[in-house]
């Protein structure tokens, strides 16, 4: 369960949002939409534990998974040894490599180096680090706008891997712009 009371956040001086409350239950999923800078990735980050709440109470399951705007790759490292480097930070087995690439369609691309993928590729890359511990393994899931870049087909990729991961419990937060391939999703505007 992620329960959030009365949370505030300044940046810069200035509260981004105050006295937001909401709870999150296993297999849940939840958007965070509004407009630019109302303050969704600011949001996000304080789930993720990057920035302190300058009020309210904080619970949430750990470990946790955080994808920003950035895909944060290695440029150099391959498709493959980019996802083997999340790997052992995680404590996730190799063997689930070659599963995390196919599950993003990434299998002919995996001995291509990060640097010379398009901005969509970058961004599965960045997305096949969710598929590399099993569904629920880590029970919540912060997602800042995961499709950008991505083509139609790619974001219909993303429908199982996120269904399967509520399926064994785990929770969804997700910033976005566009819809996303969820179902019964609640929504937190901001
Ligand atoms: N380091 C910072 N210092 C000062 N203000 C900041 C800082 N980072 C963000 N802000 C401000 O906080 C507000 C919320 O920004 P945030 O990035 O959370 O918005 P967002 O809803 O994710 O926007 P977008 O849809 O454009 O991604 C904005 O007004 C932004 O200018």
């Amino acid at each position: 369960m992620l329960t959030a009371e009365n949370l505030a956040c300044l940046r810069g001086e200035r509260a981004v949002f105050a006295n937001l409350s909401f709870t999150l239950a296993p297999g849940e999923a939840l958007l965070l939409t509004g407009a630019n800078g109302a303050g969704k990735s600011t949001l996000l980050r304080l789930l993720a534990g990057l920035l302190r709440p300058a009020e309210g109470t904080l619970r949430r399951p750990t470990p946790l998974r955080y994808l920003g705007h950035d895909d944060a790759l290695k440029p150099a490292f391959t498709a493959t040894e980019n996802l083997a480097f999340t790997a052992r930070l995680i404590g996730a087995p190799v063997t689930a490599i070659p599963r995390a690439l196919a599950a993003l369609n990434l299998t002919p691309l995996a001995r291509l180096p990060a640097r010379v993928l398009s901005s969509g590729q970058k961004r599965r890359l960045a997305l096949a680090r969710f598929a590399l511990d099993g569904p629920g393994a880590a029970p919540l899931w912060l997602l800042d706008e995961p499709t950008t870049g991505l083509d139609a087909a790619s974001v219909t990729l993303l429908g199982p891997l996120l269904a399967q991961h509520r399926t064994a419990g785990g929770m969804i937060i997700a910033a976005t712009h566009i819809p996303l391939p969820l179902d019964a999703v609640r929504e937190l505007a901001l």
